[in-house]
């Protein structure tokens, strides 16, 4: 998949580089400290106060945090707090705070403070007190700019003793006062710690508040009124059946709340490492891999908690594992937060992956769902290279019903491919893989995160370094403007507007209102599925979907995508996806196989510039009824629900019976053996997990050395000096085909691949952020984020252990359980034939 092509992050304006150098913040007393930066300080302290009461009570995933009984009312007060956060600094009313708190104290575990008349490391303390042991001057080097400003660099550098330890005295809550060494430079890191941490308070109260604020109903009111109707309209219940059923179901929702908050202390106690909460599942083998990390098949086990349910331990599942760090350098937050929550709206619907649970450990986020035993439908393509046009017919239809429910969420899916179609036990379809759907809201927005960090950094005149490469664009008036443009969108799009508080009904929905219609834009999904108007970066709307199915059909029926270029690679895919609206020599059918005139008429209709695409009406009419943005999302896209509904009313969908058609057998259902038979996702090269590779720490020469014995003195050499370079995969490719070069048996040979897939690097891309690109930051503040970025992670499915009597009329959970496998009447066993 093509990701965002947002804009490398680059958080410090570097006009402060090229600009004269600036008092060092902390460098001066407090008399002379401009207010805005006390103001600050004081800011970060409150926000760094409830993070670490927070954490202490496990806020984070904590039902602890559980927000008293009117979440509106709360969620105004809170709000209106959060607002005025950003409009005026938070006060801290203390009476014994004379001082302002110290940045240091901050990442401790007790909160520390540092009177301003005392002597410190820093440059602040220092010179308000005079007693310092450290000299005015050599202090004065080592304020925040020091190591962030390259004029200061200099001076640092010069500084023989800037990075000794040196005494700070600090003044903890008790009055007491003691005597600290700390690193001159551990300050500076000390402040983007503050930062972070900060930034990742406000960003959970944010979502955690919004998502509380932002719904009438809770999921377990509504659950309770479908239960209410269904049985209200049970009449063969007797009166007292129907209470004994309700009674269950108040015991199941016990049960669920209990579980739930079971899981977020997991989940809490995880990110302490304390529990690695993915190893609660046995790996049964690795389905998939994707950008992101791995998808297995897992089993839960049975660690004796469930007493009650015995078959609900052996159940199967497919686990999408995401390593953080990798999504961290990617700038994948708002991505990642927007697949979960996407998958925990659409709870319930049959065409939909079903989530089971989400959550995460230290290095990874787990998406549990169900698993989907007929692999996906690139597969099924693969095996029979074209359909013919009933068996075609039949699965664009399931398609388009899997977009539609989407759509009806107000989700666009932006990534409408083969592989993200799965196919369930039944054999239907269901869609996946919404790393990339949108619903234009402002916590599925990178720039928000970027925002909430970067600011403060700004308003503190932090200015990180990053690496060589910024370094030597720092200099370039070039990379001054980009940079000034990106965080002016970034503060544009998420920065609270005085207006907008003051006429605010809902306040947390004001970044909703405000958010910026470039949002709206961004070109993202797998290019030869593309629709023209993402390919130019026009504002696109949920049509763009709709331009993919028409490619899948084409594909079905062709063996191939008609734009697909063969040499010239993606570029010329989109050259030849623009051209083929102007110039019928780009797009048209080839003769073999033969089509139906209806199906290429259809396929036709589709593959147009969205004004005239074939899909629903009410697009073209769009904005000209009052409250019209019913059907907009929040970024201002139009989606429409039942949006296909000029598609199905298509002549070659003349025979389809859509409202029936999840209740019908399908051309192919999987001929599946045991619940966890995996022969679908089978490939010729085993998928590696990526718990395989070599991720920890560096392997020791002796072990290397261990590792090679087997091979002669100058195999050897050429072993290690391949595990020297990081490689990505072509430098794989190109090392594996020297070593097939080798004169030595194919088991040697395969042994040494798989030694340098293991020991060797893989080359990193370079970071998006800045911060992360840092070589002496990076470390410390990826671990700040891997702890921090996903707070608000963890679901988990209201699974009722009896489901089936009390099933929503939504649901169609098609989960595979080991010990009602072979009752299950969905396992059909005749594998239609589908030439
Ligand atoms: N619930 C599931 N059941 C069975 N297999 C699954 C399931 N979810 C994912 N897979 C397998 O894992 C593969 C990768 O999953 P997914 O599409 O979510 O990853 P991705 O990295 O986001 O994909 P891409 O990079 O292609 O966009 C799928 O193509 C499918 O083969």
């Amino acid at each position: 998949m093509d990701y965002e092509d947002g804009p490398v992050l680059n958080p410090t304006t570097t006009t402060t580089r090229s600009g004269p150098p600036r008092s060092p913040p902390y460098s001066q007393g407090d008399d002379d400290r401009p207010s805005k930066f006390r103001k600050h300080g004081s800011k970060l302290v409150s926000a760094l106060r409830s993070i670490r009461n927070s954490s202490n009570a496990s806020i984070a995933e904590n039902s602890l945090l559980s927000p008293p009984n009117s979440p509106l009312g709360i969620g105004r007060v809170l709000s209106a707090a959060f607002l005025k956060n950003q409009l005026e600094p938070t006060v801290v009313h203390r009476a014994q705070f004379k001082s302002r708190p110290s940045v240091i104290s901050v990442d401790r575990g007790v909160i520390e403070l540092t009177p301003e008349s005392s002597p410190s490391t820093s440059a602040e303390s220092s010179s308000n007190s005079g007693k310092s042991s450290v000299p005015r001057q050599s202090t004065g080097k080592t304020s925040l700019d020091s190591k962030f400003s390259a004029k200061s660099k200099v001076a640092s550098q010069n500084s023989s003793d800037n990075k000794k330890p040196v005494t700070k005295q600090v003044t903890t809550e008790g009055g007491s006062n003691e005597n600290v060494l700390t690193p001159i430079a551990e300050v500076e890191i000390q402040a983007i710690v503050t930062v972070e941490k900060a930034a990742a308070a406000k960003i959970f109260f944010e979502c955690h508040y919004n998502d509380l604020t932002s719904r009438d109903l809770t999921p377990r009111s509504i659950r309770r009124r479908q239960l209410e109707l269904a049985l209200q309209q049970d009449a063969t219940l007797l009166p007292a059946e129907k209470l004994e059923k309700k009674r269950a179901w108040m015991r199941y929702e016990t049960d669920h709340l209990r579980e739930t908050r079971v899981m977020k202390v997991r989940s809490v106690n995880a990110l302490k490492g304390k529990d690695i909460t993915g190893s609660r599942y046995e790996v049964v083998k690795v389905l998939g891999k994707g950008s992101f990390g791995v998808v297995r098949l897992v089993r839960e086990k049975d660690d004796g908690d469930d007493h009650r349910n015995p078959e609900h331990s052996k159940e199967i599942f497919a686990m999408k594992v995401i390593r953080k760090s990798d999504m961290l350098r990617n700038s994948q937050e708002g991505h990642l937060r927007a697949e979960r929550d996407f998958l925990v709206s659409a709870e319930g619907s049959q065409w939909v992956v079903p989530l089971i649970a989400s959550f995460q450990d230290l290095n990874n986020l787990y998406l549990v769902m169900d698993y989907m035993p007929g692999g996906d439908f690139l597969g099924l393509l693969i095996r029979d290279n074209v359909l013919s046009e009933p068996v075609t017919k039949w699965y664009i239809a399931e398609m388009i019903l899997c977009i539609e429910e989407a759509h009806a969420l107000r989700w666009i899916h932006r990534d409408v491919k083969p592989d993200n179609f799965l196919i369930s036990a039944s054999g239907h379809l269901k869609i996946s893989d919404f790393g990339l759907a949108f619903d234009g809201h402002w916590s599925h927005d990178q720039a928000y995160y970027n925002h909430h960090r970067y600011s403060v950094l700004t308003k503190l005149g932090i200015n990180v370094e990053g690496d060589s490469i910024d370094r030597k664009e720092g200099r370039t008036v070039a990379a001054a403007i980009n940079m000034a443009n990106a965080l002016a969108g970034h503060k544009e799009r998420h920065e609270i507007h005085q207006s907008s508080y003051e006429a605010a009904d809902g306040i947390l929905n004001w970044r909703n209102r405000y958010t910026n219609r470039s949002l709206a834009r961004s070109v993202v999904g797998t290019s030869q599925y593309m629709a023209p108007e993402v390919v130019r970066g026009e504002h696109y709307d949920a049509r763009c979907d709709w331009w993919s199915v028409a490619v899948i059909l084409y594909e079905c029926l062709y063996g191939h995508t008609p734009f697909l270029a063969e040499e010239g690679g993606r570029q010329q895919t989109k050259m030849n996806i623009l051209a083929s609206l102007h110039h019928k020599s780009t797009f048209g059918f080839p003769h073999k196989p033969v089509v139906s005139k209806r199906c290429q008429d259809l396929i036709r209709g589709i593959i147009q510039e969205k004004d005239s695409r074939l899909c629903s009406r009410r697009y073209r009419m769009q904005g000209q009824h009052s409250g019209s943005h019913q059907h907009q999302d929040y970024a201002g896209r139009y989606v429409y629900p039942h949006d296909a509904e000029d598609i199905k009313a298509h002549k070659w969908f003349k025979d389809i019976q859509w409202d029936r058609l999840h209740q019908m057998v399908p051309p192919f259902v999987p001929n599946i053996k045991s619940m966890d038979d995996t022969h679908y996702f089978d490939e010729e090269d085993p998928i590696s997990d990526f718990s395989d590779s070599h991720t920890g720490s560096p392997a020791t020469a002796k072990e290397i050395d261990e590792a090679l014995m087997p091979f002669n003195r100058e195999i050897q050499v050429l072993a290690k000096s391949y595990i020297q370079r990081p490689h990505d995969s072509l430098k794989l490719k190109k090392v594996e085909k020297e070593i097939d070069a080798f004169t030595m048996g194919e088991e040697q040979k395969d042994y040494l691949k798989a030694f340098v897939k293991h020991y060797g690097q893989k080359e990193r891309k370079r970071p998006r952020d800045r911060l992360l690109r840092d070589r002496d930051l990076a470390p410390r503040v990826l671990e700040l984020r891997k702890k921090g970025a996903f707070l608000g992670y963890t679901y988990r499915k209201f699974r009722p252990y009896h489901q089936a009597s009390f099933r929503g009329h939504r649901s169609q959970g098609s989960g595979v359980s080991a010990s009602s496998a072979g009752k299950r009447t969905v396992w059909h066993r005749a594998r239609l034939s589908i030439h």
